[in-house]
C-alpha cells in the first residue's frame, strides 16, 4: 500500500466520502453522503420500501400487519397515507359530507415525500396521527418513526404520485371484490367510526366508488404483486415475506441497484473464493476453483434470460409443462481474462456464438478499444458479457457502450463476473440501469493502483499461468482440490 489510504483513494475515485471505513469489515452504514461532490451518490444503507395500495377496506392494513408480524426479526415501520390528509378548513368541516377524502388532492403528498426522504437518510420523523372521527391530523400527538430496514407505505392512493412510486422497492396491490369492500366499510364506519349508515352509503356512491374507478384501480398496473382476497391469502403473504427476507440478506448495493444480483453466498462459495484469493494457491487449483465459480455465475446469469412456456410428452405419455430456453443469445468475452469464462458458457449453451472485445488500459482511467469481433446479428441477441473482475468499471462501460452502439438493447445485456468492486458497480449501474450485473462477491474497494481489494490479483495471469511467481507457487501450494474429492 502506498502513501494514500484506501479511504482517500476511493473518495478520489468515486467522489464519495467514506467515513469510518475499515478494511476488516466493510460496513456500509459507516459511509456518509458526500458533502463536496455534486451529483455523487452515497452508498448509504437504504431501507427496503414496500408500497401497499388498494381500495378502501380492501384489507391493506390487515396485510401490512401480517407482513410486520412475520418479519418480527427485522426493524419495520408502517407509514400510513392517512397521516398525510390535509386538515380541513372551518368551511370544509361545516360541509364535511361534501368533502372528497378519496381524491388525490385530499393528501399532502409533499409532506409525505419529505418524511420519506428523511427516513431514507437515517433521520427519525414525526408522523401525525389522523383521527377519522374529528377529521383532524394531530401533529401534537405525532408518532415518532425511526429509520428502519423496511418501510411499509400504505394507502388507497400511494401509487398515484410517480415520485412516491419511485421510492418503492416493491409494490403490492390488495385486490378485494367491491361488495366485500363495501360490506367491510359499512361495518367499520358504523361500528368503529360511529357513522350513520345512510351517510356511509352516500359517501360511497358519491366519492368512494368513483375515486376507486378513476384513481385507484388505474394504479393497479404499477403493482409487482397483486394479492386477491387480502389477508386471507396466506400463500401470497408468505411469499412476500420470503422475498423481503432474501432482499434484506443481500449486499447493501442490491438495495440501491435493482439490476445488481449477487449470488447467494454458501460455505461452498466462500470456500472457493478463499482458494482463488489465496496467493499461495497453485495455478492448477486456481483454475479448478475459478472454473467452478464461473460455472455458478454463468448458470445464475442464464436464469435472467427470457423463456417461453413449452409442453412435452414424457415417456409415460403424460404432459409436462416446462419452459424453452431463449435461443437468440451470444457471449462476448473481454480479452484476456474474460476468455476464461467461455468454456463454462459453452458447456451450458450448446453451440453458442462468442464474440471478443479487447480493451487496452492507458494509464489509470483511459481505456481504448483495440479489437472487436462480434456476431453480425448481435443486435437481435441477448448478450452475456464475460469479464471475471469489475474494478473501476471503465472497461465494462467501454464494452457495454460498444454493444449498445452495435444495436444491442441495454436490457438485453447481462454482465457476468466473479468479483466486483463497489466503484465499478456504481459506475455501471448508474450508466446503464437496465444492464443486469451478476456477480458472486462484492469486495471492499480499489487500491492505489485501481486493483480490487482484497481481490485475487491479476486474474488473467493466474488463470493462464503467466504470472511471475507461478513456478514457485506450483511447489509451495497446498492440495485442496484432492481433499475436496472433486
Ligand atoms: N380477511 C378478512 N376477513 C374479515 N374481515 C377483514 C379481513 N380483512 C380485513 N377485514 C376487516 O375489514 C376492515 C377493513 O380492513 P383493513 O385491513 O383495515 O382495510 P384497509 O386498510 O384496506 O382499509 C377492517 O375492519 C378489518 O378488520
Ligand atoms: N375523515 C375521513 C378520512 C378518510 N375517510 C375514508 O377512508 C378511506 C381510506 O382509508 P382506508 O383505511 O380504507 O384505506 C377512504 O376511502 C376515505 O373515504 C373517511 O371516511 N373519513
Ligand atoms: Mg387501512
Amino acid at each position: 500500500m502506498g502513501s494514500r489510504s484506501v479511504e482517500d483513494m476511493i473518495e478520489a475515485l468515486s467522489g464519495v466520502h467514506f467515513s469510518g471505513f475499515h478494511m476488516q469489515g466493510f460496513e456500509s452504514r459507516n459511509i456518509e453522503k458526500p458533502t463536496t461532490t455534486p451529483g455523487a451518490e452515497s452508498v448509504h444503507k437504504q431501507p427496503f420500501v414496500i408500497g401497499v395500495a388498494g381500495g378502501a377496506a380492501s384489507g391493506k392494513t390487515t396485510v401490512c400487519d401480517m407482513i410486520i408480524q412475520q418479519l418480527h426479526d427485522q426493524r419495520v415501520v408502517l407509514v400510513n397515507q392517512d397521516s398525510f390528509y390535509h386538515n380541513l378548513t372551518e368551511e370544509e368541516l361545516a360541509k364535511v359530507h361534501e368533502y372528497n377524502f378519496d381524491h388525490p388532492d385530499a393528501f399532502d403528498t409533499e409532506k409525505l415525500l419529505v418524511s420519506m426522504e428523511n427516513l431514507r437518510h437515517d433521520q427519525a420523523v414525526d408522523i401525525p396521527n389522523y383521527d377519522f372521527k374529528s377529521y383532524k391530523n394531530n401533529f401534537f400527538a405525532a408518532r415518532r418513526v425511526n429509520p428502519s430496514d423496511v418501510i411499509i407505505l400504505e394507502g388507497i392512493l400511494i401509487f398515484h404520485d410517480p415520485r412516491v412510486r419511485e421510492l418503492m422497492n416493491m409494490k403490492i396491490f390488495v385486490d378485494s371484490d367491491a361488495d366485500v369492500r363495501l360490506a367491510r366499510r359499512i361495518r367499520r364506519d358504523t361500528v368503529e367510526k360511529g357513522r350513520d349508515i345512510g351517510a356511509v352509503l352516500d359517501q360511497y356512491s358519491k366519492f368512494v366508488k368513483p375515486a376507486f374507478d378513476d384513481f385507484i384501480l388505474p394504479t393497479k398496473k404499477y403493482a409487482d404483486i397483486i394479492i386477491p382476497r387480502g389477508g386471507d391469502n396466506h400463500v401470497a403473504i408468505d411469499l412476500i415475506v420470503q422475498h423481503i427476507r432474501t432482499k434484506l440478506g443481500q449486499h447493501e448495493l442490491c438495495k440501491i441497484y435493482p439490476n445488481l444480483y449477487v449470488i447467494q453466498s454458501t460455505f461452498q462459495i466462500r470456500g472457493m473464493h478463499t482458494l482463488i484469493r489465496d496467493s499461495q494457491t497453485t495455478k492448477h487449483d486456481f483454475v479448478f476453483y475459478a472454473d467452478r465459480l464461473i460455472r455458478l455465475v454463468v448458470e445464475h446469469g442464464l436464469g435472467h434470460l427470457p423463456f417461453t412456456e413449452k409442453q412435452v410428452i414424457t415417456p409415460t405419455g403424460s404432459v409436462y409443462t416446462g419452459v424453452d430456453f431463449c435461443k437468440r443469445l451470444c457471449g462476448v468475452s473481454v480479452i484476456r481474462s474474460g476468455e476464461s469464462m467461455e468454456n463454462a458458457l459453452r458447456a451450458c449453451c450448446k453451440g453458442i456464438k462468442i464474440g471478443k472485445i479487447l480493451i487496452h488500459r492507458e494509464g489509470d482511467n483511459g481505456q481504448q478499444l483495440i479489437y472487436e469481433k462480434l456476431p453480425q446479428d448481435i443486435s437481435e441477441r441477448h448478450v452475456l458479457l464475460l469479464d471475471p473482475i469489475l474494478g473501476t468499471g471503465n472497461s465494462a462501460v467501454q464494452a457495454i457502450s460498444l454493444l449498445i452502439k452495435k444495436g444491442v438493447p441495454e436490457s438485453n445485456i447481462i454482465f457476468l463476473n466473479l468479483i466486483s468492486a463497489p466503484q465499478g458497480v456504481h459506475v455501471v449501474c448508474k450508466s446503464f440501469p437496465r444492464v443486469k450485473i451478476v456477480t458472486s462477491e462484492i469486495d471492499i474497494g480499489l487500491n492505489e493502483d485501481f486493483r480490487v481489494v482484497p481481490g485475487m490479483g491479476e486474474f488473467g495471469d493466474r488463470y493462464f499461468g503467466t504470472d511471475d511467481d507461478n513456478d514457485n507457487q506450483q511447489v509451495a501450494a497446498p492440495t485442496q482440490s484432492s481433499d475436496q474429492g472433486s
